[in-house]
C-alpha cells in the first residue's frame, strides 16, 4: 500500500558480460541527422544501431546497440550500481520479550535483490538488546542473517512463543503453514486448493492474526477456483470429470474480474480461519458474496458471548476498478462471528444460537472508508484509519482522518455505534505545523503502556515522520527529530521505545532507539539512541561517493497565486535538492529533475538506493513535490484534479529556475524523469517546454488519455484529473467523443509536434495501470517525426518494474542516457 514511488533496488554479484544477450527489447531511433540505420528488419530491431559522424569508418554493430564510449559509460557505471543495490533493505521488525524480563530479542526482517535469480532475498537478523543507561542501548546482534526462501510471510504470535511461517504455492499445490517453537517445527499443515488458494500476505487485503489464546488464526486467502466446463470427443462433459480422464479438457468458463494491477488472475479474497491444534481449517460463514475482505482482526472476548472477527470489507459493485495506490475505493468495518470458539469456552454454553448471529454486522456505516482495525490494549474502543477525502473526491489518495468507536462490553454489536473523529483532515497546513495524517501503514500493536497513545509513522511534507496520537484527546505530536530533515519509519514497539529507521538521500538507512523521557507530567520528550547495526552498511567506495554529497529540502513559492487559489494551495511547496558538496570551478553538475507518479503520492527525503547512484555519477537531483503532492494538507493536494498538465507542469518549471537563479544548475544541462502521472509530466515538459531539457527517460509514462481511459484498470482517475472532482461528468465505460476530445487535450501527446528532446522510455508489457500501449503509441510518433528515441520494454514487469533485473537494467540505462547528452 505503499504510496511513494519505489526506486530502490538492491543486488547480489555478477559480471557485466552476463547483461549482454539481456538486451534483446532495446530498441535505439537514431538522431534525426546524419544517420545510416544498420537493418529494419523487425528481427534486427532489438539490435539496431546508429552511428553519427562523418569519420565513423564501416558500421559495426555493438552489443549492446550503443556506440563504443557509450558503451564503456555502461560497464563502468554498472559495476557502480552493483555496489549501490547490494545494499540490503531492512523492512519489519519485532520485538520478543525474554522470560527473565532482562532485555528482549529484536528480529529484524531484511531483503536484498537477488539478480541472478531476478528474484528478492528475504532474510532474518536477530539482536539480544538491553537498554544500559538513559543514552545507551546495547543490541548484541547474531553472527550471521538466516535467509528465508519459498516463504511468503512471517507473523510472530502476541506472546512471541510461536511463529507462524506461510509458504504459498507457485502452482496448484497446497498451501504451506508451518508453526515453530522456539526450537523446532512443532505442526505443519497442507492445505488444499480444494479449500483455498495462496494467502493475501501483503497489499490491501493482507491481513493474519493471532487469537489471545494463540490457538486459532484468522487471515485472508483466495477463495478455492469456481469450477469449469469440461470437454471431450463427444462435446461438453455433463458434471465435469476427474484430472485423470484422458481426451478431454478444460474450458475458460466465465471471466471474473480482479482487482487490476498487481492482482491479475488472483481469485477473490475470502476469510478463513485455522485451528493450530487440529489443523482444521474452516472458511468464515455469512460474509456478503460481493465482498473482497481483509485485514482482519479478533475482537477483545467476553465471557459468554461468541467470539467476533473484524474485518474491512471493499463492495465489487457494480464492478472492481484498480485498487493498487488507490484508497479511494469504498470499504468498511464489519464484524462477523468466528468459526472456532476458544477452547475454554464450549460452544453450548454460548448465549444466542440464532441464524443470524452468522450474519455480518456493518460497524462503519456513516462514513465512506474505514481500515486498519485497531483495538485498544483494554479492548475498550477500535480505532481506525479512513481515506474519506480520497473516496468522496474520487482523488485516488487523499489527507486521511483517525477514527474511534466504543467497543460494547456486554459483547451486542450494533451498526450505528458513534464515530468519533480522533485527528480530522486538515484541510490548510500552516507553516511548520502539522499537515495531516498521511498513513501507508500501521503496526500490528501501535500502543504505548498508557493504553491510549499510538505510535505511527505519516508524511509530513517532504519527510516522513514518527507521530504519536491520543485517541482519547486526539492530541498529536512529532516525536522524531525534525531538525535534519531525514525521513522517519517506526518498525516496532519494545514496551514504551521505539524501534525506528532513518536515512535520507545521501545517508543509508539507520536504525534509532527512541525511549519516552517524562519531563513534566503533562509534557514528554523522546530521546533517539543510535544502535550500530551490521544492516545497510555500504561498501567503502560507495560510503566515499556518498560523503561528497549533500542534500537540503527548498521551499519553492507558487508562482502566479490568483484570488481563485485557495489558502493551502498559494502556499509554498518543496523539492529536494541534492547535489556535490565539493566546488570544481563554480561549475553546476548536470541537473536531473525527477517527478514522482500519481499524482497524489510524494517524493520523500528517504535513502533511494537508484537516485543516491544517479547522485553519485555526477548529477545534481532536483526532486519536485508540486501541488498536489501528499502531506501539504487537503487544499493544496485537491487544487490538481482538473489542471493536471498545468498547474504541476508550471510549479516544476518554478522550481527549475529557482535553481537556476540560485546558481545551482546549469540551464543547458537539463534532464528530466518521471514514471506513470511523473511520465506525463515529464512528457508534457518536453512538449511545453522544448527548449529547455538536454534528455528525458520516463517509465510507463500517461501520454495520451484518451487512449488510456479505454484501456487502463482506472478509467475513473482519467476523468477526475482531467476534469477534477466538482467538474467531472460520471465517470463511464462507453466515453462519448466530446469526453474523448478533452482527454486527448489534456495530454502531452496534444504537444507532441513540438518535442525535440532525445527520450528513453522504460516499459513493463504487464502494466495494466497506464498500458504499454501508451508509451509505445508516443515514441512511435516522435520517431516518426525523427526525434531520438531508445525503447526498452521490460517483458513480465507490471506498473512498478520492480523485478530485480528490470529495475537495475532501467536505472543504468538512466545514467548511460543522461551521461550521453550532459557532455
Ligand atoms: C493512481 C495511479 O496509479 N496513478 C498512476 C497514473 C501513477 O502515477 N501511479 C503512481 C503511483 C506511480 O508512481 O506509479
Amino acid at each position: 500500500m505503499a504510496r511513494v514511488l519505489c526506486t530502490s533496488i538492491t543486488s547480489s554479484n555478477w559480471c557485466v558480460s552476463w547483461l549482454r544477450p539481456r538486451l534483446p527489447h532495446s530498441v535505439s531511433s537514431p538522431p534525426p541527422n546524419p544517420v545510416r540505420p544498420l537493418s529494419l528488419s523487425p528481427k534486427r530491431l532489438s539490435t539496431f544501431i546508429a552511428m553519427t559522424g562523418s569519420g565513423a569508418g564501416p558500421l559495426k554493430e555493438m552489443p549492446l546497440g550503443l556506440d563504443p564510449t557509450t558503451e564503456e559509460e555502461y560497464a563502468s557505471q554498472s559495476k557502480l550500481f552493483q555496489e549501490f543495490i547490494n545494499i540490503s533493505n531492512i523492512d519489519k521488525a519485532w520485538i520478543i520479550k525474554s522470560d527473565c524480563g532482562k532485555g528482549s530479542k529484536a528480529v529484524f526482517s531484511i531483503s536484498q535483490p537477488n539478480l541472478l535469480a531476478n528474484k528478492k532475498r528475504k532474510f532474518i537478523l536477530s539482536a539480544h538488546t538491553s537498554k544500559e543507561s538513559d543514552n545507551y542501548v546495547n543490541f548484541q546482534w547474531a553472527p550471521f542473517p538466516v535467509e528465508l526462501t519459498g516463504v511468503s510471510t512471517i507473523v510472530p504470535s502476541p506472546s512471541g512463543s510461536k511463529l507462524l511461517i506461510v509458504r504459498n504455492p507457485e502452482n496448484e499445490s497446497p498451501t504451506q503453514f508451518e508453526i515453530w517453537g522456539p526450537s523446532q517445527l512443532e505442526k505443519e499443515f497442507h492445505i488444499p486448493q480444494s479449500v483455498h488458494g495462496s494467502v493475501y500476505a501483503e497489499g490491501w487485503f493482507e491481513g493474519i492474526s493471532w487469537n489471545a489464546n494463540e490457538t486459532l488464526i484468522a487471515y485472508v486467502a483466495e477463495e478455492p477456483s469456481p469450477s469449469k466446463p469440461t470437454f471431450g470427443g463427444l462435446g461438453y462433459k455433463k458434471g465435469g470429470l476427474t484430472d485423470k480422464d484422458c481426451g478431454s479438457w478444460k474450458g475458460q468458463g466465465d471471466w471474473v474480474e480482479d482487482w487490476g494491477e498487481t492482482y491479475a488472475g488472483k481469485r477473490q479474497p475470502a476469510l478463513f480461519v485455522i485451528n493450530i491444534n487440529s489443523g482444521e481449517v474452516r472458511a468464515v460463514e455469512g460474509i456478503t458474496k460481493s465482498l473482497s475482505v481483509g485485514q482482519v482482526v479478533w475482537a477483545p472476548s467476553t465471557k459468554g458471548v461468541h467470539q467476533y472477527l473484524i474485518f474491512v470489507g471493499w463492495s465489487s459493485d457494480p464492478r472492481k476498478l484498480g485498487i493498487k495506490y488507490c484508497y479511494n475505493r469504498a470499504c468498511a468495518l464489519y464484524a462477523i462471528r468466528a468459526p472456532f470458539q476458544d477452547s475454554e469456552v464450549g460452544e453450548s454454553e454460548l448465549k444466542g444460537n440464532a441464524a443470524e448471529d452468522y450474519s455480518m454486522v456493518s460497524l462503519t456505516q456513516s462514513i465512506s472508508s474505514a481500515f486498519y482495525p485497531r483495538f485498544s490494549p483494554d479492548g475498550k474502543f477500535l480505532v481506525f484509519l479512513s481515506a474519506k477525502s480520497s473516496v468522496d473526491s474520487g482523488a485516488h489518495s487523499a489527507t486521511d482522518s483517525l477514527h474511534r468507536i466504543d467497543w460494547p462490553t456486554d459483547g451486542k454489536l450494533c451498526t450505528s455505534a458513534q464515530i468519533v473523529d480522533v485527528v480530522p483532515v486538515v484541510m490548510c497546513a500552516e507553516d511548520n505545523c502539522f499537515p495531516g495524517l498521511y498513513c501507508s501503514s500501521f503496526l500490528r500493536s501501535p500502543w504505548l503502556s498508557d493504553g491510549c497513545t499510538m505510535i505511527l509513522s505519516s508524511y509530513w511534507r517532504s519527510t516522513e515522520v514518527i507521530l504519536s496520537v491520543n485517541v482519547l484527546s486526539g492530541n498529536v505530536s512529532r516525536i522524531s527529530t525534525a531538525e535534519s530533515n531525514f525521513s522517519w519509519n517506526v518498525l516496532t514497539l519494545d514496551g514504551d521505545s521505539i524501534v525506528a529507521v532513518c536515512s535520507s538521500p545521501i545517508d543509508v538507512p539507520q536504525i534509532k532507539y527512541g525511549c519516552l523521557v517524562e519531563k513534566e507530567a503533562t509534557s514528554t520528550a523522546w530521546t533517539w539512541l543510535d544502535v550500530s547495526s551490521p544492516i545497510s552498511r555500504p561498501s567503502e567506495k560507495v560510503r566515499s561517493l556518498l560523503s561528497s554529497l549533500q542534500f537540503s529540502i527548498m521551499k519553492i513559492p507558487v508562482k502566479g497565486v490568483s484570488d481563485s487559489l485557495t489558502k493551502g494551495a498559494s502556499k509554498p511547496f518543496e523539492a529536494i535538492f541534492v547535489s556535490s558538496n565539493s566546488k570544481k570551478n563554480d561549475a553546476c553538475d548536470p541537473l536531473i529533475v525527477m517527478l514522482h507518479g500519481g499524482p497524489h503520492s510524494v517524493s520523500l527525503s528517504s535513502f533511494s538506493k537508484s537516485l543516491a547512484f544517479l547522485s553519485s555519477i555526477g548529477y545534481s537531483l532536483l526532486i519536485v513535490n508540486y501541488r498536489g503532492s501528499l502531506g501539504f494538507g487537503e487544499e493544496a493536494l485537491q487544487s490538481l484534479p482538473g489542471k493536471v498538465g498545468s498547474q504541476d507542469v508550471n510549479d516544476v518549471l518554478t522550481a527549475i529556475d529557482h535553481v537556476i537563479e540560485m546558481g545551482l544548475a546549469n540551464p543547458s544541462k537539463i534532464t528530466v524523469l518521471g514514471g506513470s502521472h511523473g511520465g506525463f509530466l515529464t512528457t508534457h515538459l518536453i512538449g511545453q517546454a522544448p527548449d529547455k531539457f538536454v534528455a528525458a527517460a520516463v517509465r510507463n509514462p500517461v501520454c495520451n488519455l484518451a487512449l488510456m481511459v479505454g484501456t487502463t484498470d482506472i478509467p475513473d482517475w482519467c476523468y477526475v484529473e482531467a476534469y477534477g472532482s466538482e467538474k467531472k461528468p460520471s465517470f463511464t465505460e462507453a466515453p462519448s467523443a466530446e469526453h474523448l476530445t478533452h482527454l486527448h487535450g489534456m495530454s502531452p501527446i496534444s504537444h507532441l509536434p513540438k518535442v525535440k528532446t532525445p527520450t528513453l522510455f522504460l516499459l513493463g508489457a504487464q502494466d495494466l495501470r497506464v498500458p504499454v500501449s501508451n508509451g509505445l503509441q508516443y515514441a512511435r510518433a516522435l520517431r516518426e517525426k525523427g526525434v531520438e528515441v531508445k525503447v526498452i520494454v521490460f517483458p513480465h514487469d507490471v506498473h512498478g518494474i520492480e523485478r530485480p533485473q528490470s529495475d537495475f537494467e532501467s536505472f543504468l540505462n538512466i545514467g548511460v542516457w543522461f551521461k550521453k547528452y550532459c557532455k
